[in-house]
């Protein structure tokens, strides 16, 4: 391997074998393999790639497309079935929670064990350790089992003895994402400084695309156990990107997109009909960052009901409420009478950045007595344009005014 090559992955493929049964894999072994009681999944197939000294590369890919599993193969933790994995360095490693340290010890002696298997000596770990502990900040814990610890104070432990064994090469598997927002800002400045060594290289695996963006070079997206692309960072997150719009579009164009709905109805209202639609009244699943929002809802009720409160809101894909509209706050009382009947809720923008999101519809009585309520409802799109990635993180997009005083144009 040439010596700026820090890694080698060439043909990597790996095999897990899967038991239906625990006792299955004792059976196995008593008939010396000659009867298979497992089958083979494959988490990774035929993947090769090289990242040379100073690469910053940011893995990403779905649940289960073989991060993880490329990660530990990399750091030695795995064997793989087909293939082969070089090294050229030190390989520092802060993987999942709980891979590397004891339990039982304490963290101070996990700090000193780790640096011995990366073959620092007792005195240069005793160099290193108040710059551990400081950088670690978890007070007396350090003297306490590694176990009874929280999953923030084990990472805050884990990246501080990490980055302070000199690493060649620093692996992080999204580990970070325990941490509180203050420490992980601390830690992607360390990872800065860490690289302003030219010679270094950092791969990490993070869900954040904007985390990968900023921080990585370069990006390799995984799917289903194979390399779907490999480049520049900005790149390989937007075609990651694409391809998660397109399966959501999927998903949604599907009956499982209304496995969310949740209604609960007290037999005297039933839901015929939620749709969005455009502007010419088309049903359509998906909308433009700050395109106007329409909603229209059909019901028939069967019983009559005096000054009931109609009220209409967007959830996020985890059923929290972003927004809730009433009609109370017209000001006149409203009567509804049995029979169906059809609400419009028209909004000039909806303000959400690109995402997933539901309508929520809530009938209650003059009493406040919930008549219907159905949340997770509609699902629909805000759909991610080409500038996206050009735009810093967000919840909403607002559309302010700008005063920009001696700024030329
Ligand atoms: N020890 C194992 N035995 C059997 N299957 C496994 C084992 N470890 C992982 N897998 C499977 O291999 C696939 C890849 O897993 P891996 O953890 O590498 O994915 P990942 O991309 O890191 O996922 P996530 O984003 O959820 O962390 C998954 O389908 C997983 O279920």
């Amino acid at each position: 391997m040439s010596s700026d090559i820090a890694i080698s992955v060439k043909n990597l493929t790996k095999k897990y074998r899967i038991f239906g049964h625990p006792g299955d894999r004792i059976k196995q072994a008593l008939t010396f393999g000659r009867v298979r009681f497992h089958r083979e999944f494959t988490a990774l197939q035929d993947v090769s790639f090289e990242i040379k000294r100073g690469e910053t590369v940011g893995i990403i890919g779905r649940n289960g497309s073989g991060k993880s599993t490329l990660l530990q193969l990399i750091c030695g933790i795995l064997k793989p079935t087909v293939g082969a994995v070089e090294v050229n360095g030190r390989i520092s490693a802060l993987l999942e929670l709980g891979a590397g340290f004891n339990p039982e010890f304490t963290g101070r002696e996990n700090v000193y064990f780790q640096g011995t298997i990366l073959g620092l000596s007792k005195e240069e770990m005793d160099s290193r350790f108040a710059d551990i502990a400081a950088f670690a900040d978890i007070g007396e814990f350090l003297d306490q089992p590694v176990r009874t610890y929280s999953s923030g104070m084990f990472v805050r432990l884990a990246f501080a003895t990490a980055i302070h064994v000199d690493p060649d090469i620093l692996v992080v598997d999204e580990a970070l994402a325990v941490g509180d927002m203050a420490f992980q800002r601390k830690c992607f400045e360390r990872l800065g400084q860490l690289l302003s060594d030219r010679q270094r290289v950092v791969l990490l695996v993070s869900h954040d695309l904007r985390q990968v963006e900023r921080f990585c070079s370069r990006a390799i997206f995984l799917q289903s156990g194979k390399i779907m692309a490999d480049g520049p960072a900005h790149d390989v997150c937007q075609l990651y990107c694409e391809k998660a719009n397109e399966e959501i579009k999927l998903e949604n164009s599907s009956a499982a997109s209304w496995s969310r709905a949740k209604i609960d109805s007290s037999g005297e209202v039933e839901l015929l009909n939620i749709n969005i639609m455009d502007s010419n009244g088309q049903e359509i699943q998906e909308i433009c960052p700050g395109d106007p929002l329409r909603v229209r809802i059909r019901f028939r009720l069967f019983v009559s009901l005096t000054q009931p409160e109609l009220i209409v809101g967007t959830q996020a894909v985890d059923m929290q409420f972003l927004s809730s509209s009433t009609t109370a706050e017209l000001g006149v009382p409203i009567r509804l009478e049995p029979g169906e009947h059809l609400v419009e809720y028209l909004l000039d923008q909806f303000p959400l950045a690109p995402g997933r999101y539901f309508i929520r519809f809530v009938i209650r009585d003059k009493t406040f007595r919930i008549v219907f309520a159905g949340e997770g409802l509609c699902p629909f799109l805000v759909i991610a344009d080409s500038r996206e990635f050009d735009r810093p993180p967000r919840l909403l997009d607002l559309k302010p005014e700008w005063v920009l005083c001696g700024v030329h144009y």
